[in-house]
């Protein structure tokens, strides 16, 4: 224990590339022989943001607890920038790996000022004129020039995040380490702190590995995502990319709400009131489940016949409204459908709240559409392109 980074040197440079900021690879974490990590592997290059996402007790906070050197893996390497810094012989602490730690209980210290918190992690050598300068620095790029002698309490909420944040930058660490940082502020508040800390920093140029429950900040922030559930990464990708390709239902389901349509396959295709789905390499009789999302639920009034569809909206099928209401910047319909009873949700962006009881088609973005086979729901899905009907 307490080794310092840099004693046991492995560097993993490929091909001539700079080595990520932070690399971990195989981590696995067990508590009394329960893994609460698995064989995980992932890193962060300079400048990018990767948010490590996924239900609670998924494994994210050990990951970055390993990350940080505050919890030692039970097998595995943390490498910062090409070099070991924990493996089974080496294990370096916290201050020795050059990482930033920003938690979601990571307080200021109450009895100390603003500047003194912000100075506090700067190496004991600094002289006291560049500590200040550092200290002033740093407090003006996080917008709170002239704080210097407050004291934490005199403080929002908002501002002591942001103290925090120059607390945890001032060092200038190759890597900052994120754990829920932004979820003790409210709505605004956490929009524009996340917003602010997000450019200082990318301006910073450090690997930051982030945690978060929440799918529309790590949508918000992350260059890479990687989903997260049982201690193991289930799936990693840029937003886009994660939420049109979702890996299974649970990754789709982890960014929005789903609308689950039962089928089974014939002859490698699946009828469904809203038309025909291919599902190639099914077997007949095989289960699946065509998912889409409300916002993918097109929504026509009823005029007396079916509205007429691209062939990239399938088939229509009818229904009645259930209820609909207005959620801000679109409106929810939730809607019970003619042939089955099952109640679909859609959204449209705008307001529209069609009475209970009256008559409604639905039709699907197909592109939009998932399909997966029921039993095993680790099939990669591809959006579903525009099926012969
Ligand atoms: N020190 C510990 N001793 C025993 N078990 C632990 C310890 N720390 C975490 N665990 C267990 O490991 C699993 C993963 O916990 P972890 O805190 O990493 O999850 P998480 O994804 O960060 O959850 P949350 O979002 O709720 O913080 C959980 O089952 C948790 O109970």
């Amino acid at each position: 224990m307490g080794m310092p980074a840099g004693k046991n040197v492995v560097h993993v440079i490929e091909g001539g590339k700079p080595p990520p900021r932070l690399a971990l690879d195989g981590i696995c974490v067990n508590f009394d022989g329960v893994p609460a990590v698995q064989d995980l592997t992932l890193d962060v290059g300079a400048g990018e943001l990767v948010c490590l996402l996924g239900p609670s007790g998924c494994g994210k906070s050990t990951t970055l607890r390993v990350a940080a050197g505050v919890e030692r893996q039970t097998s595995g390497r943390v490498f910062v920038d090409g070099s070991v810094v924990s493996d089974e012989r080496v294990h370096a602490p916290p201050e020795a790996r050059s990482v930033g730690l920003m938690f979601q209980d990571f307080a200021l210290f109450p009895h100390l000022t603003v500047a003194e918190n912000v100075g506090f992690g700067l190496r004991k050598g600094v002289g006291a004129a560049e500590r200040a300068a550092t200290v002033t620095d740093y407090l003006r790029r996080v917008g709170l020039s002239g704080y210097e002698r407050k004291y934490p309490h005199q403080l929002s909420g908002g501002e002591q995040q942001r103290v925090a944040l120059a607390r945890a930058l001032a060092p200038r660490p190759r890597v900052m380490l994120m754990d829920e940082p932004f979820s003790g502020l409210d709505n605004r508040l956490r929009d524009e702190v996340r917003d602010e800390s997000l450019s200082i920093l990318k301006e910073e140029g450090a690997g930051v590995l982030l945690v978060t429950h929440d799918p529309d900040e790590a949508m918000r922030m992350s260059d890479r995502i990687a989903l997260m559930r049982e201690g193991r990464i289930v799936q990693v990708g840029a937003a886009y990319h994660i939420y049109n390709y979702p890996k299974d239902r649970a990754a789709a389901a982890f960014f929005s709400d789903l609308n689950v349509i039962h089928g089974v396959v014939n002859d490698r295709q699946t009828d469904t009131p809203f038309g025909l789905f291919l599902t190639p390499g099914l077997v007949d009789g095989a289960d699946v489940e065509i998912i889409v999302r409300p916002q993918h639920l097109k929504v026509t009034a009823d005029k007396g016949q079916a509205p007429a569809l691209s062939p990239d909206d399938g088939i229509a099928a009818r229904g009645r409204v259930v209820r609909a209401r207005f959620v801000g910047a679109q409106s929810l319909i939730e809607v019970a459908m003619d042939h089955d009873g099952q109640v679909l949700r859609a959204t449209v962006p705008h307001a529209w709240l069609p009475e209970a009881g009256a008559p409604v088609w639905l039709s699907m973005r197909r592109d939009r559409c998932f399909v997966f086979p029921c039993a095993q729901q680790s099939r990669v899905a591809t959006p579903y392109a525009a099926a012969a009907e």
